[in-house]
């Protein structure tokens, strides 16, 4: 009857476990479904637009789209009743010979009265687009900026060119207010644009009720929301003072509205549109490509990679002006002392720094007297220098769109410029735990991190695809790393390593213990702190492997981030993702694509990989440690795991999987040999030969039953021993050994099922379930026999709690 159910019960683990398998796979084909779906919708799309442009006129025709490319010939190339002076005006005021592409386009649509949200890459000039058409029309533009200091630069700007413009903003005086709002309803407009923060339209009262005035009075002839991805929360930077910026569309109506922004993806532009009250914007967007850029990516090896900034630096970059982007304002602290050393004549930049003091390095570094910016993202919106030779990322962006922005401050002066990217393990995570409370935070860096982690699409390809524009690979021009190495890769079936790896986070997790990436680089690797009773697959390949198989796991779902939280601090660990139970099914693979370089080892070498005992992690060291167990102790725990994974081993013909590691902890006390540690077994405990020999060796050392003279010694010396724990004879070891293997297949069946059962369970049931395996152990003063009942009773109860 007992077997009956043992054996129904093993069948039904099998079969949930095939289960959760299956709906994996489905929900793989799901996500796969939907993936095609879209980019069939994108290829009919442009099927789609390839017939119509050469189909027969009469034929039937699909809808025409909103704005369509003979709509922006028309606004491109017609001239309008302002065109003579727009074009003077261009050059008269802004000292510029011609337009640049869509800026025309984007002035005419403005100045007809159209919405217009307009996607332009850094540097391009979009400021144009709402400068010239306030200078051609009646009264004032309205430009809600996000940066007092963005506004500020704008204004020194536009009075160098004589263009009459002013701001009001918390540090405005009350005079120079009050002759502000004045201006607001002047017929004669004294000035042209004025510049206001999202907040000051949140907060001030005044305000709205003038510019309800000034619309009134057909004064408020435009507005203009710079860097309008603020709006979005799905934006890389939101602002929650852009949203309520749908105000000015619903009280002015009729006033055109121009949304700018270097990047925004079509569902941010969306969202946009549905925060600002637009009703059907125009979206023009230049193409992203800034052909001068040469994209690479690096991998960084920690210590060295300040060094090899400082060499490009020092060689390929000499008297060139560039910014290097780090993670945070002591990395830009210590990166910069750190070029300094390095005769770089580079400064540090970041939020926490004093006003004039950043200024000031802004200042110098324009006009060349420092060479590089060592700088947080703070050192951003604005920043308008146009022969910038390099832009080194130290750490990784937070997003593929902190990326272009950033890197696009190179080259514009359309001159060739360089971005690189240094890639490191450890950055992945620091940026993870900063972007945690962000809204797609998460997805956004995966996105970076596989930019960075492809060795085989062009760069171009993959932001182009990321800002949904369709690439063609040729126009890169050999332009990033990828295209110009051409195919330095291979590919490589990854799945045993997969195994291993995912096998040790979740005999951690079986422990109840976390491990950050960097513990499970160095658990696999055979490093850190030895010593616990689990057994784990010691990996040959490099570090720059392990941390590259790691973080696909990562990115496809084998992994997922683990977060816990402190007052201070947010910490990562890494835990089983929901694909990594399809690891358990023998016909699933994985592949990767790896750099040459990197990948020594193959599917066929993996042979190689050794087994060893390891420790999992140092929580498993700090709970040993609360448990007190002397190191002779763990010694022969170490020994008993071992011979009986070495049995299993033997006996399965395979590893063993983390379902099959026990967390018993076995203490034997036995009293009648405890007094019989004579004289000659001290000598033999305390000869540096005996010292230094493995626990194994000297546990097979046969021990007398003699009592001697030194009995109360020996006494002593257990009594010290925090763990109480006792010799015994190589006999009663074998003996245990055999109990030991017996009781552990029952141990591992049900902690398996606990560890499934758990998963769903409270909190406190987990505590509940694992205390009894916690304190697992032999009572003083028993027989083997007696201790075997007693883990046995254990097992016992363990099945009923789980039941
Ligand atoms: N038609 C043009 N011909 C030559 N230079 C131009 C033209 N239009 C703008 N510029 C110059 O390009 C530079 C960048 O312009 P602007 O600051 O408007 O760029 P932006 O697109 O707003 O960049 P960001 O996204 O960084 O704010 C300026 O120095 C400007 O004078």
């Amino acid at each position: 009857m007992a077997n009956d159910i043992d054996d129904a019960q093993a069948e039904l683990d099998s079969v949930e476990a095939e289960l959760e398998m299956v709906e994996l796979q489905i929900s793989e084909l799901l996500e796969k479904q939907t993936k095609l779906s879209s980019r069939k919708n994108k290829l009919l799309q442009i099927l789609e637009g390839a017939c119509s442009s050469a189909q027969p006129s009469g034929s039937s025709k699909p809808p025409k789209p909103s704005f369509s490319r003979q709509d922006l010939q028309h606004y491109e190339e017609s001239d309008f009743s302002w065109s003579k002076e727009a074009q003077a005006k261009l050059c008269n005021m802004f000292q510029l010979s011609k337009f640049r592409p869509l800026q025309r386009a984007a002035i005419n649509l403005s100045m007809s009265g159209k919405d217009l949200f307009l996607v332009m890459p850094t540097g391009r000039g979009k400021s144009l687009c709402y400068q010239l058409p306030a200078l051609c029309s009646k009264g004032f533009t309205l430009v809600i900026a996000p940066l007092v200091s963005l506004m500020e630069d704008q204004l020194m700007y536009l009075k160098c060119i004589n263009v009459p413009a002013v701001t009001l903003n918390a540090s405005s005086t009350k005079e120079d207010s009050k002759q502000v709002l004045a201006g607001m309803t002047d017929k004669n407009s004294p000035f042209k644009l004025l510049y206001v923060t999202p907040e000051k339209i949140a907060k001030s009262k005044l305000l709205m009720s003038k510019l309800e005035k000034s619309y009134n009075m057909g004064l408020l002839a435009r507005i203009a929301v710079d860097e309008v991805h603020c709006c979005s929360q799905w934006g890389h930077d939101f602002r929650p003072d852009y949203k309520l910026l749908g105000i000015l569309k619903r009280q002015f109506p009729k006033v055109p509205l121009v949304g700018l922004t270097a990047t925004a993806t079509s569902n941010v532009l969306k969202d946009c549109q549905k925060i600002l009250c637009v009703q059907e914007p125009i979206t023009l967007t230049a193409p992203f490509n800034r052909p001068n850029l040469y994209y690479e990516v690096r991998f960084k090896h920690n210590e060295d990679c300040t060094h090899q900034i400082a060499e490009l630096i020092k060689e390929r970059y000499k008297n060139q002006s560039g910014i290097v982007y780090v993670f945070s304002q002591k990395d830009a602290e210590v990166v910069a002392t750190d070029l300094q050393k390095r005769n770089i004549v580079a400064q540090p930049y970041h939020a926490n720094m004093e006003p004039s003091d950043k200024s000031l390095v802004h200042q110098r570094w324009s006009s060349k007297k420092i060479q590089v910016v060592v700088a947080t993202v703070a050192f951003g919106m604005g920043i308008d220098k146009a022969d910038v030779r390099f832009v080194i990322h130290h750490t990784i962006s937070k997003s593929i769109e902190n990326y272009y922005q950033e890197s696009g401050r190179a080259g514009r002066d359309d001159g060739s410029a360089d971005c690189i990217v240094f890639f490191g393990f450890a950055d992945i995570f620091r940026l993870s735990t900063m972007v945690v409370m962000e809204n797609t935070g998460q997805q956004k860096l995966h996105n970076m991190v596989a930019y960075c982690q492809n060795v085989d699409r062009c760069r171009r390809a993959m932001m182009a695809i990321h800002f949904d524009e369709v690439w063609n690979d040729d126009e890169c021009n050999q332009m990033c790393d990828v295209c110009r190495h051409g195919n330095d890769y291979i590919t490589m079936d990854i799945t045993t390593h997969a195994r291993d790896v995912v096998t040790i986070v979740e005999m951690a997790s079986s422990m109840d213990e976390k491990l950050t990436p960097l513990k499970v680089c160095d658990a696999w690797m055979g490093k850190g702190p030895a010593k616990h009773r689990k057994t784990i697959k010691v990996t040959s390949l490099s570090r720059v492997e392990v941390e590259s198989i790691i973080i696909h796991l990562l990115l496809h779902g084998y992994f997922s981030e683990d977060f816990s939280f402190t007052p201070y601090t947010t910490h990562f660990y890494l835990k089983l993702g929901r694909k990594a139970a399809l690891l358990k099914n023998g016909n699933h693979s994985i592949t990767m694509k790896m750099r040459r370089v990197m990948s020594h080892t193959t599917a066929e070498t993996q042979e190689e990989v050794e087994t060893a005992l390891i420790d999992v992690s140092n929580m498993a060291v700090q709970r040993h440690n609360k448990t007190k167990i002397h190191k002779d102790h763990q010694n022969m725990e170490k020994r008993l795991v071992q011979n009986h994974i070495e049995s299993l081993a033997w006996e399965a013909g395979e590893y063993v999987k983390p379902t099959s590691v026990f967390e018993v902890d076995v203490e034997v006390n036995l009293v009648e040999e405890r007094n019989c540690a004579s004289e000659e077994e001290k000598g033999l405990k305390n000869s540096p030969e005996q010292q230094s020999s493995s626990p194994k060796r000297r546990q097979k050392q046969p021990l007398p039953r003699n009592c001697g003279a030194d009995a109360d010694q020996a006494e002593a010396d257990l009594v010290s021993a925090p763990s109480e724990l006792s010799i015994i004879s190589a006999a009663a070891v074998e003996e245990l050994h055999h109990l030991h293997s017996y009781y552990s297949k029952q141990l591992r069946r049900i902690n398996y099922i606990s560890h499934e059962h758990l998963q769903s369970s409270q909190p406190g049931m987990l505590t509940c379930m694992r205390e009894p395996f916690k304190s697992l152990r032999f009572p003083l003063k028993t027989t083997i026999a007696k201790g075997a009942r007693n883990v046995w009773t254990r097992v016992s109860m363990r099945r009923k709690l789980i039941q």
